[in-house]
């Protein structure tokens, strides 16, 4: 089997490339750039630099290559750009999907493993949030994401088009050995922020909000480890090449950290005393989301191995003291 990877150049993306090429499978990246690497991807892979709202240039990657499988990260996926800028996530993400799943179709590829979200459960009715809690998404990029899904649903349907949605909590971590991780230009997301605090590049962490409706005050995430959210990945593909019905999975560990939390356990792993003060509310942000994993546990048999956000820290700080310029470093 051969899997396409949109967005192989971004963080996700480029951990899941490496995965399938440590399994021996047969991989293509395409990716625009906007906000992934080159360097992210190894030399010997096909790259195609596209956009795949370029239907015409995707659809000639699809003439050119073997493809049997999508595997779809290629989004702008940042909460706070899209409450400033809705309409960039309802063309990149929306619009994207659709243009992609007619490519898809015109080439008769119809098995895909999606990058959904916790931001597709807004505030949610229940905590642990299990696949079954309604979805309404309280950000444009959480709507964006549910409209991905709701049309793979339809183009199941109509088409026989077979789609996973993996809706992750908050990834975190890098590939053990540091030699892949997170790199975004303008770095929003709280782990890498708190380690380039801790080396030195920022002078404190603001913690957004200390008014939430959460134990301590502060924002509780579920953060889940890049290498085991990859190995679902790879399980749904599984699932899907062995012609099982269109499915929707969280993935998370159930364990939920404050913000505050979060600082803390930086702390810890790396030494550092990491300043931190309290800042206003983001725009978007959810109160708190927690994952029950338990169905992608027992229909993947999905296994993640990192537990402890420590050690996820972990992971992530070897990538940032070996990586302080990210892939200029590479
Ligand atoms: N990081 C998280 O915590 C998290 C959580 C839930 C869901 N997700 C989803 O996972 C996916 C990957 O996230 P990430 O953190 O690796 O982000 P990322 O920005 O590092 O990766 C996205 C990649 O897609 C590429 N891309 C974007 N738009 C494209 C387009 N139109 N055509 C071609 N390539 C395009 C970018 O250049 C980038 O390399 C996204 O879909 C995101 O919504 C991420
Ligand atoms: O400098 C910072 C950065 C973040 N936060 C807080 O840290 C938490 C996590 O924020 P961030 O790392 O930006 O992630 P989210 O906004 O939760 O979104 C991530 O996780 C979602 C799933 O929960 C995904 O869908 C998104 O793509 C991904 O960016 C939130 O409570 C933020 O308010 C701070 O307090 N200070």
């Amino acid at each position: 089997m051969s899997t396409l990877v949109l967005g192989g150049a971004g963080y996700i993306g480029s951990h899941m490339v490496d995965l399938l090429l440590t399994q021996h499978r047969d991989v293509v990246v395409v990716d625009n750039l906007a906000t992934g690497h080159r360097q992210a991807v190894p030399a010997g892979v096909p790259f195609y630099e596209v956009d795949i709202r370029d239907k015409q240039a995707l659809s000639d990657v699809f003439g050119q290559e073997k493809i049997d499988q999508v595997v779809h990260f290629a989004a702008s996926s940042i909460v706070p750009e899209s409450m400033a800028d809705p309409l960039k996530y309802f063309d990149n993400n929306t619009a994207g999907m659709i243009t992609l799943l007619e490519v898809m179709l015109e080439h008769d590829v119809k098995q895909i493993v999606f990058s959904s979200t916790a931001a597709t459960y807004g505030e949610p009715e229940e905590s642990p949030i299990k696949e079954t809690t309604p979805q309404k998404p309280i950000n444009p990029y959480g709507l964006s994401k549910l409209q991905m899904e709701q049309i793979m649903a339809w183009a199941d349907k109509a088409y026989d088009l077979k789609w996973v949605a993996l809706r992750y909590f908050n990834v975190a971590g890098a590939k053990a050995d540091g030699s892949i991780g997170e790199d975004h230009p303008t770095e929003t997301h709280l782990v890498p922020i708190i380690l380039q605090t801790a080396l030195g590049e920022r002078d404190e962490i603001i913690m957004y909000g200390d008014d939430y409706q959460t134990p301590d005050g502060f924002n509780v995430r579920d953060y889940v480890q890049v290498m085991d959210l990859v190995d679902a990945h790879v399980l749904a593909l599984d699932y899907l090449a062995k012609g099982n019905a269109s499915n929707q999975f969280n993935l998370g560990t159930a364990n939920g950290y404050s913000v505050k939390e979060m600082v803390e356990a930086a702390r810890e792993a790396t030494g550092q005393p990491i300043p931190a003060k309290i800042g206003p509310r983001r725009a978007g942000d959810p109160d708190s989301l927690v994952a029950d994993s338990t169905k992608a546990r027992e229909v993947l048999g999905w296994a993640p191995k990192y537990e402890s956000v420590q050690e996820i820290i972990k992971t992530a700080w070897t990538w940032h003291q070996t990586h302080p310029n990210g892939y200029q470093d590479r």
